[in-house]
């Protein structure tokens, strides 16, 4: 089996390496605008899939390749945070972050020749409140500018995570038992 991953995020490289899986990387291009209506779980399939077979459709050679696509995105109040696109609204998405708790929700897609999957998890993530002049500090760090929410659970956020209830790879944007346990449903059937 070829492993492709279609991702450009560092930290799902990581993941998935510290997992053991050995792997290419290929990176396509979609739109990641939100569709009227979609939910977390239905609007990160739709990407995660669309990740991967973008990447799949450009492979020549396709035999026993499995790509891997990915998506994750953070929702509150039945509102759902992408990455920010500029310093003010990672700010103010930080602000509807503080002191409650909130959904991470990855879907990942396994797409082959002939079979393919798409799958979703959630986590849910306490956060403690932060003063203006945090949030503002921490934005200026520029950490906040690549992630869903404005935040990384693995980086300069830690503090004010204080407790989560799910699977803590996903949060990161890889939840990498659901992708194990994916592939040996794919290669077995
Ligand atoms: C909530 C959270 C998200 N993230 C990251 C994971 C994802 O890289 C990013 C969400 O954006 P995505 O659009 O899911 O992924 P991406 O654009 O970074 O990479 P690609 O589409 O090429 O696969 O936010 C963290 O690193 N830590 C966190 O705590």
């Amino acid at each position: 089996m070829k492993l492709i991953l279609a991702s450009a995020s560092p930290r799902r490289r990581d993941l998935l390496s510290q997992a053991g899986f050995e792997f290419a990387i290929i990176t396509g291009d979609i739109d990641e605008s939100q569709r009227e209506g979609e939910n977390p779980v239905a609007y990160t399939s739709r990407l995660a899939a669309e990740k991967a077979i973008a990447v799949f459709d450009a492979l020549v050679e396709t035999d026993d390749v499995f790509v891997l696509g990915a998506d994750t995105t953070v929702a509150v109040d039945g509102v759902m945070l992408g990455k920010p696109v500029d310093v003010a609204d990672a700010e103010y998405m930080l602000y509807r972050l503080q002191g409650r708790a909130h959904s991470v929700t990855t879907s990942v897609a396994l797409v082959a020749a002939k079979k393919s999957l798409v799958a979703a998890e959630t986590t849910h993530v306490f956060f403690e409140p932060m003063s203006p002049d945090e949030i503002s500090a921490y934005v200026a760090t520029g950490e906040p500018m690549d992630k869903a929410g404005a935040y990384a659970i693995q980086g300069g956020a830690a503090p004010w995570i204080t407790r989560i209830e799910g699977s803590y790879d996903n949060v990161v944007g890889l939840p990498v038992n659901l992708v194990r346990e994916m592939l040996a449903k794919l290669e077995v059937s």
